[in-house]
């Protein structure tokens, strides 16, 4: 039975700060913030000081977290925590091959060891030439998948391109046909290596992809399911493509999709940076594990992520946060992060089936810094609503020649946080407006324009360098966070329901665009439908 954390929710909203109360005088108030408001992870420092978090309000939400301890264990250990589908969840596992690990009998650690070594000689071949395709040594690797098979491995691919020195590694996930095109389009099919990425195997948009790629092997190669990978956990599935079984990576429905680019789903990025490369990734993430499991909980960086996250959303009511690597590698992690985030905690019932009393996950968004703040950042700064921002930042970059371009990078990062914090007073923008030699009226107005409410909170995530250890820390952090909060709101983070809808409406859709007469849709649907075939026969 979950423990009633009502109590401390009142407490918690009662202890929002007044409009009065500026983050600027929590600083002054202890000289010491900026430590004793931050987190440290073997070389990660998170900082939360520049939010409106005080000592009570941190006592308040770390009491939120009575069943944590004994859930996170649940978690690691196997138990079928994800119960609306009677699964444990151990994409943990995937990541820690070395540590023991026995589930209901079965011997988890030591599949995970097979596969990834599986993955690893594979991987090996495809890199030295001895794995072939009917042109010769493997250029080109094109990943096919949607979701949880594209999102985490395409993240990490860019994330990690100063270490490729595999082949070219492409992903297709669209179903839109110019997807694929455009992907295909300069391709040799003949030194081609297509990876079919599905954990179940019948995702529409994969196997229409999959399809494609396969007839466009067909007209250049003799065998083209020789050229084919896939990575799935219904492997009896892939043997229906001919693809043969020493290329097919399988994983078990322990693995979420979203949770998924530890193991096979990872072969592209395997095969673009290396298994060297792709161990230390994992061992990034078997770090945040071991972090995550012994750290106190007030020094414990995801559980201190999901409490400020926690604070914003559902104790001050912020609808958004946006996540702003000043990182240009990590640009896919705001995507990523959207389907880690909102998949799993965008839920409206309770593990029990009762309806939530409160906001689940909220909504999340973001782009690299500092092209956001030639967009976005407007509303950041001077807009109605305030949105939480999560800085993300190295402090070294991989381009020492262009290093000034780094610090530039960074002081913009460390000023968009500090401008928000601190903003701009009506008296300081009369002031501006004076030396511009305004006066009477005309000062007044042009001097509101130019106000900057400021004490709108942020986080810092500061990392040494992008590199694969840092960016396994980086996953982790995330996949624990919405772990901790999905705790904590009580909900299971690791269905997705709301997706399968969507899933099964396109399928009852499709006979309208054959115009076939349909009476089970909206008029709204048959409409636009009438009107989607009327502009495609005049193209004709
Ligand atoms: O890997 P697949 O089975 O093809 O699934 C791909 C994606 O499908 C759905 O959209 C799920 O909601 C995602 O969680 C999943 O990652």
């Amino acid at each position: 039975m979950p423990t009633d954390l009502e109590p401390v929710w009142s407490r918690l909203r009662t202890l929002r700060p007044s409009g009065e109360r500026r983050i600027t005088q929590l600083f002054e108030k202890n000289p010491d913030r900026a430590k004793a408001f931050s987190v440290e992870a073997d070389g990660l420092v998170f900082d939360y000081s520049k939010t409106n978090i005080d000592d009570a309000a941190r006592d308040a939400l770390l009491e939120l977290t009575p069943d944590l301890a004994e859930r996170r264990e649940a978690m690691f250990t196997g138990a079928r925590i994800n119960e609306t589908e009677d699964r444990s969840v151990l994409h943990t596992a995937l990541r820690n091959p070395d540590t023991p690990l026995t589930v209901e009998g079965e011997d988890i650690s030591a599949e995970v060891a097979a596969t990834l070594e599986r993955m690893d000689a594979f991987a090996r071949s495809v890199r030295d030439g001895s794995f072939k395709g009917q042109g010769g040594k493997i250029t080109d690797v094109v990943n096919i998948g949607i979701g949880g098979s594209d999102l985490g491995p395409k993240m990490a691919t860019i994330a990690l391109s100063p270490y490729h020195d595999g082949p070219k590694t492409h992903f297709v996930s669209n179903v839109d046909g110019a997807d694929i095109a455009d992907v295909l389009a300069g391709l040799n099919p003949e030194t081609t290596l297509v990876i079919v990425a599905s954990k179940t195997f019948t995702t529409i948009e994969t196997m229409t992809n999959a399809q494609t790629a396969m007839d466009w092997m067909k007209a250049s190669v003799k065998d083209p399911a020789a050229q084919f990978a896939a990575l799935s956990s219904a492997t009896d599935k892939t043997a229906e493509w001919g693809i043969d079984g020493a290329r097919v990576f399988g994983f078990e429905d322990w693995v979420g999709g979203r949770y998924s680019m530890w193991g096979p789903i990872g072969l592209s990025l395997m095969l673009a940076i290396g298994p060297d490369n792709f161990r230390e990734v994992l061992r990034g993430g078997a770090a945040m594990d071991a972090h995550f499991r012994n750290a106190p909980l007030a020094q414990n960086m995801p559980v201190m992520l999901a409490l400020v996250g926690i604070w914003h959303n559902q104790v001050n009511g912020f609808a958004t946060r946006a996540v702003l690597p000043y990182d240009n590698r990590l640009s896919r992690l705001p995507a990523y992060l959207q389907q880690l985030e909102m998949e799993s905690n965008g839920k409206r019932v309770a593990m029990d089936g009762s309806d939530l009393t409160r906001p689940s996950g909220p909504v999340v968004w973001g782009e690299p810094g500092t092209n956001g703040q030639h967009a976005f950042y407007q509303l950041i700064h001077q807009g109605t609503q305030i949105v939480p921002c999560e800085f993300i930042a190295a402090a070294r970059g991989h381009e020492p020649d262009l290093d000034n371009h780094h610090k530039l990078l960074l002081a913009n990062c460390l000023a968009q946080s500090e401008a928000l914090m601190r903003g701009r007073s009506l008296d300081a923008a009369r002031e501006l407006m004076k030396q511009k030699g305004l006066t009477g009226d005309e000062l007044e107005r042009q001097a509101r324009h130019r106000v900057f409410p400021g004490n709108r909170p942020s986080t810092t995530l500061l990392i040494p360098q992008l590199t694969p250890f840092t960016l396994g820390q980086i996953v982790a952090l995330y996949e624990h966070r919405v772990f901790v909060e999905g705790v904590i709101f009580g909900i299971n983070s690791f269905d997705q329901w709301g997706v399968e809808l969507g899933k099964e409406l396109a399928l009852k859709v499709a006979p309208l665009l054959d115009g076939e007469p349909s009476p089970d849709h909206d008029p709204s649907t048959r409409a636009l439908a009438e009107d989607i075939l009327k502009m495609r026969a005049s193209a004709d």
